[in-house]
């Protein structure tokens, strides 16, 4: 019944109908879970209780004849004072000239508007002459198109309520209600829409919050399983001997976080299954050490492996690592789209031949030109920098290889786990042994020159810098104008005693290279680069981080930038040079001097910026919810993550009676399905 046309509901005629379609509402049930996107209250509330900016409702007695004047060509302002218990506050209503006959001083009246804490004040949106009643109601407000009336579509979404409440079907299990304290469906349905106080609204909504989480995490997981059991992936024989040997080669003994990770990945490698896992870690926890290990594994079980990083720079850096890593052992080789012609062709070819054992590079990897020979292992890192289209390309090349995502940003777990609910995670949450925290300090800009006595300090010592010039978002070609400015202005400072050296993303490879491997090997001091160095880039000898107009840049990425120093024994800086002119970016600034966690940082981040922000919208591939939030309501989420898995490894939703209604709502959601699937 409630997959009936809109059309059968009481009062929805052609024209509504077509409208309604416009708004996505096509079925009775999309109609009535069209809900409301805010809920206005006039709850006269006492003055001592409102917020500054808040929407108010207040309640007082007209104590000043209202006083119009007209200004501009059809504008007028209409100004009284309200007594409000011991307070006068003035009000100022705009654009409403027909209201100086209606409002007399003597009158009571109730006036709802913005309310200004600082002046006593309120701008009047609407009033009503009298007292207000006691229970005023709580106002829905709906998102609407051109030509709907909010009391139209209120009328019929209230006929829809009278004639199909029956039908509609009670999806959770009665135990699960129970256990949470959430109204029934049609009772919530009802709440949400005609809200009888704040109360019962608050259990609808967290209802139906609950309801979409454990959907969404039930259909991921039913994913992930699927895709566990039907896949057939590759059994990866890797040599214990071997890898033990390797492991043993390493300056370090791997922290146990990492060998926990570590025995993640090797057991999905043991395994037929393909494995689609994501290493979470933050800056400098020692995601690649981990990684490195796990291709080495795939070697000895004789496949080829890929690592793909973001940027030119990192392909570099982590191929040269990789080569003395793994010398006399296996390999290596590197692809980024600046390699042409001849050396091109010719690394192409040793791969399809399988000459080479581990190819490292840019989005070059997953071009159709690259043909592996017997590709077992790719390892993607900064995951979400890379599109859906490109994860899926890379799936499909060679014989389904098990397929690791690593990512710096550390995403908070409850958000990992929603977002890449069709991923196994594996985090590492500590730091290796010496470890010292970052000391964080932010400084306003006429303190530059201190700053800049206090990087040569550093280098007298024997370590090294970077300096992050300022981020102009607008233009590829202003920051690196700004890049080389910055440049000029440091040498004249520092050189010829203290070497400078310039990175930017514009420079030709070789130039990056050599930049790079002069200031890994200690003949650059100090670096100034713009974000190119962001990611991934390993120079443990650098301890101070210098980042010019910090207040340009997101939290996130300040932790990036801060990440490349820290990464040794010794004591290592940060100094974010800013001038934030709003609460915003001071609050960032002060979050960075506070916390060196970047789990904790980038909970304030989403707190900050939502998490659409954090990823960047585009990008973020996360889901997104009708009434439930992520960050806001991330217990919810983490309780119906927990349901869903029990349902799912107890087998109750598919055998457990109880669970049928459920079972049959999930399993009719092709949409879900259909699009996490390809
Ligand atoms: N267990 C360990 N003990 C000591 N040092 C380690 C350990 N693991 C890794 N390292 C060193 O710490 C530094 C950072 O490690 P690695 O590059 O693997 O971290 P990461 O998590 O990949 O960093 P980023 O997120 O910044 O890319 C490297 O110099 C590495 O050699």
């Amino acid at each position: 019944m409630l997959r009936q046309s809109i059309s059968e509901v009481k009062g929805v005629g052609d024209k509504l109908q077509s409208q309604l379609n416009e708004l996505g509402l096509f079925t009775v049930e999309d109609l009535l879970f069209y809900f409301p996107h805010r809920y206005d209250s006039y709850e006269v509330k006492p003055l001592t209780e409102l917020t500054h900016n808040e929407k108010a409702t207040i309640e007082g007695e007209i104590v000043s004849e209202p006083a119009l004047s007209f200004y501009g060509r059809k504008k007028s302002r209409l100004t009284f004072t309200l007594q409000v218990d011991q307070f006068a506050v003035k009000a100022v209503m705009f654009n409403r000239a027909f209201a100086k006959k209606q409002l007399n001083q003597g009158d009571t009246v109730t006036v709802t508007g913005k309310w200004d804490q600082q002046r006593l004040q309120i701008t009047v949106s609407q009033f009503k002459k009298g007292e207000s009643k006691s229970q005023e109601p709580i106002q829905p407000v709906y998102t609407l198109k051109e030509g709907v009336n909010l009391n139209t579509l209120r009328k019929v979404i209230k006929n829809a309520l009278d004639d199909y409440s029956a039908d509609i079907p009670d999806i959770l299990p009665e135990d699960l209600a129970l256990a949470y304290k959430l109204p029934d469906r049609p009772q919530a349905l009802n709440q949400m829409h005609y809200p009888e106080t704040r109360v019962m609204l608050k259990h609808a909504k967290r209802r139906f919050i609950y309801e979409e989480f454990l959907l969404f995490q039930l259909k991921m997981q039913l994913l992930r399983k699927h895709n566990r059991e039907s896949t057939t992936g590759i059994v990866q024989p890797y040599d214990n001997d071997q890898l033990t040997a390797f492991v043993q080669s390493l300056p370090f003994e791997l922290t146990s976080a990492q060998k926990r990770s570590l025995a993640e990945i090797l057991n999905d490698m043991k395994s037929p299954h393909r494995m689609n896992r994501l290493l979470q870690g933050d800056v400098g926890s020692g995601k690649t050490a981990v990684a490195a290990i796990a291709l080495y594994a795939s070697i000895t079980a004789g496949h080829q492996g890929a690592l793909m990083v973001p940027t030119e720079i990192l392909a570099e850096q982590h191929f040269h690592s990789l080569k003395e890593m793994f010398e006399g052992r296996a390999k290596v080789a590197l692809l980024t789209g600046s390699i042409k012609g001849k050396r091109r062709r010719e690394i192409l070819e040793a791969v399809e031949q399988e000459e080479i054992d581990i190819l490292v590079g840019t989005h070059a990897l997953i071009q159709d030109e690259v043909v592996f020979k017997n590709l077992g292992f790719v390892i993607v890192d900064e995951q979400h920098r890379f599109g859906v289209e490109q994860r899926r390309s890379l799936r499909d090349k060679g014989l389904s290889p098990d397929v690791l995502f690593m990512t710096a940003t550390p995403i908070p777990r409850t958000l990992a786990i929603t977002a890449f609910g069709d991923m196994d995670v594996s985090v590492i949450d500590e730091m290796p042994a010496g470890r010292k925290p970052v000391d964080t300090y932010w400084v306003k800009g006429e303190m530059t020159n201190r700053v800049l006595s206090f990087i040569q300090k550093e280098i007298d010592q024997g370590h090294q810098a970077y300096v992050i010039c300022p981020l102009i978002e607008e233009s590829d070609q202003l920051d690196i104008q700004n890049a080389i400015d910055l440049y000029d202005q440091l040498s004249s400072v520092f050189e010829p005693s203290t070497s400078v050296g310039l990175m930017h993303g514009r420079l030709h490879n070789e130039e990056k290279e050599s930049v790079m491997q002069q200031f890994a090997a200690n003949e650059l001091k100090i670096l100034v680069s713009t974000t190119v160095v962001e990611v991934g880039v390993n120079v443990p000898n650098a301890t101070v981080m210098v980042i010019y107009d910090a207040q340009r840049f997101g939290l996130s990425q300040l932790h990036q930038l801060r990440g490349r120093v820290g990464r040794g024994a010794d004591q290592s800086y940060c100094i974010l040079l800013g001038d934030p002119k709003g609460d915003v970016g001071k609050e960032r600034m002060r979050i960075m001097t506070e916390t060196n966690d970047g789990f904790e940082l980038s909970e304030q981040d989403l707190k900050l910026r939502g998490p659409g922000d954090f990823f960047g919208k585009k990008q973020s591939g996360l889901p997104e919810f009708k009434v439930g939030d992520m960050v806001h309501d991330y217990r919810a989420l983490e309780t119906a993550r927990k349901d869903a898995a029990e349902m799912i490894m107890e087998n109750t939703l598919d055998h457990d009676e109880r669970y049928k209604t459920l079972k049959e709502h999930v399993y009719s959601d092709q949409h879900l399905l259909g699009n996490v699937l390809d």
